[in-house]
């Protein structure tokens, strides 16, 4: 009986990554992903202008040479370690009832071609996990947008879900927590930094309903049912519900918000002004966890790990260790898992 019965699709959609570390990649890779509206939210003609005549042609170069100090044999973290995850919660999954595909928003595999496979499978349905723990407009929003416009071009649309953040699920917290743990019982800090991708502030006052946020530590500082999907507000979130996991004093736990592009207000404070300010007070060993990401990717590895490393340093700091990311790891694979079947 089982043989003949649909199975339920779930495609995992990271962000994505350029195809290899050749300049003329790395520029292709940012012009598919800075022209989408979603994430710099400008009309088309200043978007357009804005990405072919200045940020692509210039970031490029600088770009190609951070992304070679993250390239490895297998290529990518983000692309490999979204197949290690892959792979893994196939061996956890029914997969009598479930064909599993990944996808990148930009560059490849692409989206289309996750769907293409799920649909040649006649799934019933497809459950679509974005790899963004907080939503943002800029990430889950727009794989939403992707899905939906290729979706609609099929004859037959199957049931779609799609899973729009999952900031406190559970194991989600605790995978963090257990490497946390790990990296404490090696050494003691003074300060545990949380650093988060950075946005726009306009793009959180955008989404923001009756005017709530404010982009303050009042508005942010609480998790309600006004901000639920605003993505500042939800990192807070975040932090402090790992934060209680690990039992980090208050006065010593500090989120901030990395990676800032362009000129316009990014939400605050810089994890760059943090620095300086912790190097300031005479603080010597810092701990820092990247929660937004669920792989070890350029912003990671290269930001927190390297530059931000260097720049603490030379002010004066003793010890910057960054807690690596998810990746496959177990408690990780159970929280997709997880997801999955609650979403079936
Ligand atoms: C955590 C989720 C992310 C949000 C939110 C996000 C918003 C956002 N990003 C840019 C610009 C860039 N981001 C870049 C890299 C990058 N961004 C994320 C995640 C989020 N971005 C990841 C996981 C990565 C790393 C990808 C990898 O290959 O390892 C880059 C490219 C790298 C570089 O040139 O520095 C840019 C550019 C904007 C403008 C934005 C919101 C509006
Ligand atoms: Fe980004
Ligand atoms: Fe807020």
């Amino acid at each position: 009986m089982q043989k003949n019965k649909a199975k339920t699709g779930v495609l995992l959609v990271n962000l994505g990554t350029p195809d290899s570390t050749a300049t003329g990649d790395v520029r292709k890779y940012l012009r598919q992903f800075l022209m989408d509206g979603r994430v710099i939210d400008f009309p088309y003609i200043p978007r357009w202008m804005l990405v072919n005549l200045i940020i692509a042609p210039f970031r490029a170069l600088k770009s190609a040479k951070e992304y070679r100090k993250l390239w490895t044999e297998r290529g990518s973290p983000l692309l490999f370690h979204t197949q290690d995850l892959r792979e893994k919660l196939v061996e956890k999954l029914d997969m009598r009832q479930y064909e599993v595909e990944i996808a990148m928003r930009y560059q490849s595999p692409s989206i289309e071609e996750g769907l293409k496979k799920l649909n040649k499978a006649n799934v019933k349905k497809i459950i679509v996990i974005s790899l963004f723990p907080q939503y943002a407009s800029a990430t889950n929003g727009s794989v939403v947008d992707k899905v939906m416009e290729i979706a609609r071009t099929w004859q037959i649309i199957p049931n779609i879900t799609f899973v729009n953040n999952f900031v406190d699920h559970p194991l989600f917290l605790e995978a963090w927590a257990e490497l946390g743990r790990e990296m404490m019982e090696q050494e003691q800090y003074d300060r545990y930094l949380f650093s988060y991708h950075g946005l726009p502030e306009r793009q959180i006052r955008k989404g923001s309903v009756d005017g709530y946020c404010q982009l303050s530590d009042k508005c942010c500082a609480n998790y309600t049912k006004k901000n639920q999907f605003c993505y500042r507000g939800q990192c807070f979130h975040t932090t402090r519900l790992i934060a209680d996991k690990l039992g980090l004093p208050e006065e010593k736990v500090i989120t901030c918000f990395q990676s800032r592009l362009g000129k316009d207000p990014w939400i605050k404070p810089y994890t760059e002004d943090i620095i300086e300010e912790l190097a300031k007070e005479g603080i010597k060993k810092v701990l820092v966890f990247s929660p937004a990401f669920v792989a070890d990717c350029l912003e990671t590895t290269v930001e927190v790990g390297e530059e931000y490393k260097e720049e603490f340093e030379e002010l004066g700091g003793e010890r910057w260790d960054l807690v690596p990311s998810l990746n496959s790891r177990d408690t990780w694979v159970e929280c997709v898992k997880d997801l999955v079947e609650k979403n079936t």
